[in-house]
């Protein structure tokens, strides 16, 4: 299973498994996900969700491969955007434990989780331009807001990646840990949040999203709108073959 998913004392444990492929997200992935995260929010025994990696990577992002065999622009209600409707929309709170590579989604799903903890060896990108496409969930939107514009450009528009320290300034992850300490901290803070009052958190984390929800909702409709329809153009086609081909990209040859 390239997702594992366990409950536990009131904990949801979503993990990635396909270290062999970087834990890189198939549509299968996102929608074991989805699944996962909507049953949770009817299952009195789940108190916290935790989203967990592997040690040496948390994951690549989403599936290239996927990636390059879609056809159509239409992003619609694919798993990837059912996943992001579920965990944007989560009144359960969300705790995620970051080590290694996070990559695309893999750092854009953390804008939508409550609890963010880093391994002092993670590393985080959203290298969307150079793959030619755009931001996605709502990151386009959430990352300047959290960050700054300018700081949010140069790892948006660049695409350039940023260490764990980089991303504790930044304000994404609430705190770097040593990479054993990790997930048992994680696990611990998720473990405080059970003993809480659910209702007490649900209405603390409606409150604190507050009339955002809906902008947000709003925005990655547009950019699935967007991605969509880059992600058959001729230069994502290019930048994805090229990861494959195990060379650079060669933008040039498009105007
Ligand atoms: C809506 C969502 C949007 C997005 O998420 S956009 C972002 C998409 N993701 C990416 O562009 C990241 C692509 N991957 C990488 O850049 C690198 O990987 C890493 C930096 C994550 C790790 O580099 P290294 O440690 O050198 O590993 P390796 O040799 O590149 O990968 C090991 C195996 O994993 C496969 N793999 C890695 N990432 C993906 C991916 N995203 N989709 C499909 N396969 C992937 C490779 O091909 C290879 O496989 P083999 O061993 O068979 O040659």
């Amino acid at each position: 299973m390239d997702i594992l998913t366990s409950k536990a004392n009131g904990i949801l444990t979503i993990e990635f498994n396909r270290p062999e492929k970087k834990n890189a997200i198939t549509a299968a992935m996102y929608q074991m996900m989805a699944d996962a995260i909507r049953n949770a929010e009817g299952d009195a025994a789940v108190r916290a969700i935790l989203i967990i990696g592997k040690p040496e990577v948390f994951t690549a992002g989403n599936d290239l491969d996927d990636f390059l065999k879609n056809e159509s622009a239409e992003v619609g209600d694919r798993p990837v955007a059912q996943f992001m409707r579920a965990l944007s929309s989560a009144s359960k709170p969300v705790v995620a434990a970051v080590a290694g590579n996070a990559v695309g989604i893999g750092t854009t799903l953390l804008m939508h989780c409550d609890l963010v903890y880093a391994a002092e060896n993670a590393k985080f990108a959203m290298p969307f331009t150079q793959l030619g496409l755009c931001p996605e969930f709502a990151s386009s939107m959430l990352f300047p807001q959290m960050v700054g514009y300018q700081r949010a450009a140069e790892k948006l528009m660049l695409g350039e990646a940023f260490s764990a320290q980089e991303a504790y300034e930044m304000g994404l992850v609430s705190r770097v840990l040593p990479i054993d300490d990790l997930v048992p901290f994680a696990h611990g803070q998720a473990a405080k949040l059970v003993a809480l009052p659910a209702s007490s958190l649900r209405v603390t984390k409606r409150l604190m999203k507050g009339a955002q929800a809906a902008v947000v909702d709003a925005r990655m409709m547009d950019e699935n709108k967007h991605f969509g329809e880059m992600l058959i153009a001729k230069e994502a086609k290019e930048a994805f073959t090229a990861f494959f081909e195990k060379r650079r990209p060669d933008f040039t040859k498009f105007a």
